[in-house]
C-alpha cells in the first residue's frame, strides 16, 4: 500500500490587489508518497512558488484542501502550525542570503534546535552531525557565509532544514544558483537523503534533467493550472500536451 504522506486537493490561490484580482494557482491537486519525490515544473509565473507557500503557510489558501499524513492542515494555526514547520521544510535557491551575515552556519543550522530548548552544548554536537549528514566537515560551524561556496553554504542550508528532523523537504529552484558540477553534488546529496532516510521532496524547479533524475512524478503547471501529471518519463519522453513538448524543447 503507498504511504501518502502529503496531499493537495483543488488548491486556488487568488491574489487580490484593490479591485483586481488575479488566479496563481486554479484547481490543482498531487499526492506525494513517502520517500518519493514530486517535481513542480512549469514557466516562470506558472504558480509553482505560490504552491509550496500555501503548503507551508506563507500563503493562505483560497481554495481547496491540503493533508499532511491525512490530516487536513489547510487552516491550522498556533501549535498545530508549530508542529507542521518541524514537519515540511523548505530549502530556497540563494543560500547566502537565507542565513544572516553576522553569524556563523553553526549558528543558523542550530537556531531552531535552541529555540525548541535544546541546550548550547547539545545543539553544538546536533549541528555537527548534521553537518557531516551533509558532507561538509564540522570545522564549517565556525564559518561565516561568505567564506563558503555556493554549493557548500546551499549544503549548510540543507543541515539547517534537517535540523528538526522534517519529514518533507520543499526545495524551490534549490540547485538553480549552482553550477552544473555543484549542482549534481547537492542533487546526489538530495538522492541519498531520499534513499537511506526516506525523506520525501517537493521539486521546485525548471531543470527537467534533474526532474527525470530525481522525481518519481512530475506536475507541470502551465498559467496556475494542472497540464500534465505522471512519471518523469510519461511527461519528458512521452509528453501528451503541446505546452509541456515546448518547455522540453525549451530547457533540453
Ligand atoms: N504576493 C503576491 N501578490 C500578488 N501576486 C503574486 C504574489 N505572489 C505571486 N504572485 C503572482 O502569482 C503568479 C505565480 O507566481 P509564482 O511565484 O508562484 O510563480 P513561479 O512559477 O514560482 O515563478 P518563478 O519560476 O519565476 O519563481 C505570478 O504571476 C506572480 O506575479
Amino acid at each position: 500500500m503507498t504511504d501518502i504522506i502529503l496531499k493537495a486537493e483543488h488548491l486556488k490561490k487568488v491574489f487580490v490587489s484593490g479591485k483586481k484580482s488575479m488566479t496563481a494557482v486554479d484547481d490543482v491537486s498531487f499526492e506525494l508518497n513517502r520517500g518519493e519525490c514530486l517535481g513542480i515544473v512549469g514557466e516562470s509565473g506558472s504558480g509553482k512558488s505560490t504552491i509550496a507557500k500555501m503548503i507551508t503557510h506563507l500563503e493562505s489558501v483560497t481554495e481547496g484542501q491540503v493533508f499532511l499524513k491525512g490530516k487536513d492542515i489547510t487552516h491550522v494555526k498556533g501549535k498545530a502550525l508549530r508542529e507542521i514547520y518541524q514537519e515540511i521544510q523548505m530549502v530556497f535557491q540563494m543560500p547566502m542570503e537565507s542565513f544572516d551575515p553576522r553569524c556563523t552556519l553553526g549558528d543558523g543550522i542550530g537556531e531552531s534546535l535552541r529555540n525548541m530548548g535544546i541546550s548550547r552544548s547539545e545543539t553544538g554536537s546536533r549541528v555537527e552531525k548534521l553537518l557531516e549528514r551533509c558532507g561538509l566537515d564540522r570545522e564549517f560551524a565556525d564559518r561565516y557565509p561568505h567564506q563558503v561556496s555556493g554549493g557548500q553554504c546551499q549544503r549548510a542550508a540543507i543541515a539547517r532544514a534537517l535540523a528538526v528532523n522534517p519529514e518533507i523537504l520543499i526545495c524551490d529552484e534549490a540547485t538553480s544558483a549552482l553550477d552544473v558540477t555543484v549542482q549534481k553534488q547537492i542533487l546526489e546529496l538530495l538522492i541519498e537523503l531520499k534513499q537511506k532516510e526516506q525523506l520525501s521532496f517537493l521539486l521546485i524547479c525548471h531543470d527537467l534533467a534533474l526532474v527525470q533524475a530525481f522525481c518519481d512524478k512530475v506536475l507541470v503547471l502551465y498559467h496556475g493550472k494542472t497540464v500534465e501529471y505522471g512519471t518523469p518519463d510519461e511527461i519528458i519522453n512521452h509528453p501528451k500536451e503541446d505546452y509541456t513538448k515546448r518547455l522540453i524543447d525549451s530547457v533540453l
